[in-house]
């Protein structure tokens, strides 16, 4: 699967391929807000209804923007409280974040100002690798269940205000357009970010407690027609 957007310029270079660079983005949020539903809409193009609750997983997926390679591994972290320590290492992994609540779970969009600064505070800890804050946007998912609505769309314009991010309303179920609009925005941001500050995305020292997390990849990259998700559950919504 090949998608093709004109963004701007390159991000990260790596190794032996010239153009081409790794992005590293973790979404976080509650459970059940929609994000494994995203991450795999964004991946496959596919809305697939359900999921066993996420334990931890790293997508990673290759598409051309820009007419350049981006290998894109995407965190989707459990919704569950866990331990401090882990999620720390987790935001330290990423480079980029999309905080996602669901307008029909007023827990989840309160829990949304925690991470932020939980995000801002690591990478900006006492070993500060990084002269910027990272790029982060606020998803609101499920915009389609308008009648179990408990957040108000101005209620999540004015928290992206106040925490001066940018928000999008997006249905996953609904719209592929608008949950790959999250991810392009994202990415544009951090082309952005690296441009304007290069060392903003210095790697930072992880636990290997990272190395544990299953790495699923998608092997749909540019001029083959091949798809390696290996796990069942996804394998009839792929096609060659
Ligand atoms: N109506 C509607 N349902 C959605 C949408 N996005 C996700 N869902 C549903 O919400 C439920 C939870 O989605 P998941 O993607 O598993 O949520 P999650 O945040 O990854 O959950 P955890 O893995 O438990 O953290 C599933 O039943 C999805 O089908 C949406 O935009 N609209």
């Amino acid at each position: 699967m090949t998608t093709n957007f004109a963004l701007p310029k390159p991000l990260r270079r790596t190794g032996s391929l010239p153009s081409s660079r790794t992005v590293r983005i973790v979404i976080l949020g509650q459970a059940a807000v929609g994000k494994t539903a995203m991450t795999v809409r964004f991946i496959t193009k596919r809305f697939i209804g359900e999921y066993d609750p996420t334990l931890e997983t790293i997508y990673r997926h290759e598409m051309s923007i820009g007419g350049e390679v981006v290998h894109f591994e995407i965190l989707d972290t459990a919704g569950q409280e866990e331990d401090a320590l882990l999620i720390e290492e987790k935001i330290k992994w990423g480079d980029g974040f999309i905080i996602v609540y669901s307008v029909t779970d007023r827990c989840s969009f309160d829990e949304v100002m925690r991470l932020c600064f939980l995000i801002n505070h690591i990478h900006s800890g006492p070993r500060k690798s990084s002269a910027e804050p990272p790029p982060i946007v606020i998803v609101a998912n499920k915009k389609d269940l308008e009648f179990d609505r408990m957040v108000t769309t101005e209620d999540g314009e004015n928290l992206s205000k106040g925490l001066k991010l940018p928000f999008y309303e997006i249905s996953t179920r609904d719209s592929c357009e608008e949950t790959a609009a999250v991810f392009h925005a994202l990415y544009g941001d951090m082309v952005q970010l690296l441009n304007s500050s290069p060392t903003s995305f210095r790697r930072r020292a992880v636990s290997k407690l990272m190395e544990k997390i299953p790495r699923i990849h998608s092997s749909s990259t540019l001029g083959t027609s091949g798809r390696s998700f290996s796990f069942s559950s996804f394998k009839d919504f792929l096609q060659d």
